[in-house]
């Protein structure tokens, strides 16, 4: 089996993407974590662009990275010389084992962008390659538009790749640069060139406007390439790159081509997260293997299916690649939704309990809850059919103010009434807002008793106006995030009322802290 090498373009290509902005740091904190994942090559910017990434690689040589890292540029301006170009110094100053130099293919390209002959583009091509291995570089040579060069001119497209290879070229990667082919024409075009340039090692370098670069890669390598580029995520310019995670994951588990020791496979999950979280994206939930929905199961008949046995509605294991499955709570629910939910918690919960719960969560969702991301509020309902379980505290009133008062600008204060045991407790404050108002006065109440709850603070707060249409008499959705030590958590409220909705998802987060967290309660 043919030895696949994996190519990370995610610090030059992913870089190009609008809403990514890198600095040195955060480039060098992925390029370690690539590294040390097992990627054999990482392309980490232009050397001629910018300072950054000038300084990025004076930086990054000086960390001994275990991957090939690689400069990227372009080939030599027409009718000058390769010493003269600042492009192709800076490449040399940039002082990385490898080189990758794009060039034009599409003769479309070479008399309208660069404006000259297709001579002089060969030459073009030819000089700064050789000029690259005269200085010790391997050289990656990246045939920009190759495949829509290729059906608009074959001859001249694979002149271009012979120039590169006679002049000495370790790689010739061809690249779907518009994204717009399918996976068919890229099998049938990559195989072309394998037959006719025997021995040649090849790469595929993939977009995704046509949604196939994760599949044309994949078909790039069934028909000769041994090199893939891609980015984590397929972050990348307009749609994006081909997504080496998922490339990887399916080269690895379903094509036999083993790219990385197994046990870095069992990281993906992480990798793809942590460089979602550096780029400041969030990470796609739907993303194929490393997604948080990626082993998400809903439907109840799918989840009645994988409590008897996971692969019925599974791929792979999630365990493979570090993601976890999940059953999700909803009104499409079933019983195996409910128990497999409990289980997971650790709780134990029969047929007609399970039953009670899922009649809950049908009715509350016709109400306008959802209970998908509100585990919280689904693990509540399963303590509450314990018979032994002690309500840790009871509402008996609260009140809520919003004033504009002159002179003090806006104003939210709330009283709360809460039942502790035998005592009861009357508290009031003020907030930057009712909801504020209404937590701190909660958190008031309760402190007393419940110390632990001092550490609980508010989150996030999304508030979802439902249409009037549904037929429901609810129509304000609430969800409150809260967090406590390590553990954050999620509930919902929904009423016709804000302020009621809010009340019920803050006072179910109270209780669920407590049950988290532990009561710890203090004599009241
Ligand atoms: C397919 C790809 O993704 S290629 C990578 C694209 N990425 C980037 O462009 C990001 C980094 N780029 C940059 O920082 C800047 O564009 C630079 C520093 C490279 C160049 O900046 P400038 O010198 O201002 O040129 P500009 O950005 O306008 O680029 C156009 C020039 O590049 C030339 N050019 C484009 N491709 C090539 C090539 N393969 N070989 C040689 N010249 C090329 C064009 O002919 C044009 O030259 P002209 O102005 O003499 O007509
Ligand atoms: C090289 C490159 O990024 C491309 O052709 O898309």
């Amino acid at each position: 089996m043919t030895s696949i090498f994996l190519y990370d373009t995610t610090l030059r290509d992913g870089a190009q993407r609008e809403d990514i902005s890198l600095s040195v740091e955060d480039k060098l904190t992925i390029a370690h974590r690539l590294a040390e994942f097992g990627m054999h090559y990482i392309e980490c910017g232009w050397p001629g662009s910018n300072p950054k990434d000038a300084d990025f690689f004076a930086r990054a040589n000086r960390m001994h990275l275990p991957a090939r890292l690689a400069a990227f540029g372009r080939t030599r301006h027409a009718n000058a010389t390769c010493a003269a170009d600042a492009n192709l110094r800076a490449l040399i100053d940039a002082g990385t084992p490898a080189v990758t130099l794009v060039g034009k293919t599409w003769d479309y390209h070479v008399s309208h962008v660069l404006s000259t002959t297709p001579e002089e583009n060969l030459a073009m091509i030819g000089d700064s390659v050789a000029w690259m291995k005269g200085r010790g570089r391997e050289v990656i040579y990246d045939a920009e538009h190759f495949y829509d060069g290729f059906v608009a001119n074959p001859e001249y497209a694979m002149a271009t790749l012979r120039a590169a290879a006679e002049a000495g070229a370790d790689w010739l990667v061809l690249c779907e640069t518009n994204g717009g082919k399918l996976p068919w024409e890229m099998e049938a075009i990559t195989r072309e060139v394998a037959s006719r340039l025997p021995g040649a090692r090849l790469g595929v370098h993939c977009h995704n406007d046509s949604g196939c670069a994760v599949a044309n890669s994949l078909a790039g390598v069934r028909s000769g390439a041994a090199m893939v580029q891609g980015t984590v995520n397929g972050y990348g310019e307009r749609v994006g790159n081909a997504d080496l995670v998922t490339i990887l994951a399916n080269l690895q588990l379903k094509m036999g081509h083993p790219v990385l020791a197994a046990d870095r496979l069992h990281e993906l999950t992480s990798l793809s997260r942590f460089v979602a979280e550096v780029v400041n994206l969030q990470h796609d939930a739907h993303q194929p293997y490393t997604g948080h929905s990626a082993f998400a199961h809903k439907g109840g008949i799918h989840v009645a299916a994988i409590l008897k046995s996971p692969d019925t509605y599974q791929h792979i294991d999630p365990d493979l690649v570090g993601n976890q499955m999940r059953s999700v709570t909803s009104e499409l629910s079933g019983r195996g939704n409910i128990q497999l939910q409990a289980r997971r918690l650790g709780l134990d919960v029969d047929n007609e309990q399970a039953q009670r719960v899922l009649a809950q969560i049908k009715h509350l969702e016709h109400e306008g809850f959802t209970f998908e991301a509100a585990e919280a509020s689904v693990e509540l309902m399963f303590h509450r059919l314990d018979p032994d379980y002690r309500q840790p505290f009871e509402l008996l009133d609260y009140f809520v103010i919003t004033e504009r008062r002159h002179g003090r600008g806006l104003l939210a204060e709330a009283t709360v009434k809460v039942k502790v045991g035998e005592v009861v407790k009357f508290t009031a404050a003020e907030g930057n807002g009712p909801v504020n108002a209404l937590a701190t006065a909660l958190q008031e109440a309760l402190v007393d008793v419940y110390p632990v709850l001092r550490a609980v603070r508010l989150t996030d707060y999304k508030v979802r106006i439902l249409s009037g249409a549904a037929g429901t008499a609810a129509n304000t959705r609430v969800l409150i995030d809260f967090q406590g030590g390590l553990e954050t958590w999620t509930t919902v409220g929904a009423n016709a009322n804000i302020i009621d909705a809010s009340w019920r998802a803050l006072s179910d987060s109270m209780e669920y802290a407590l049950i988290r967290l532990g009561s710890q309660e203090s004599a009241p």
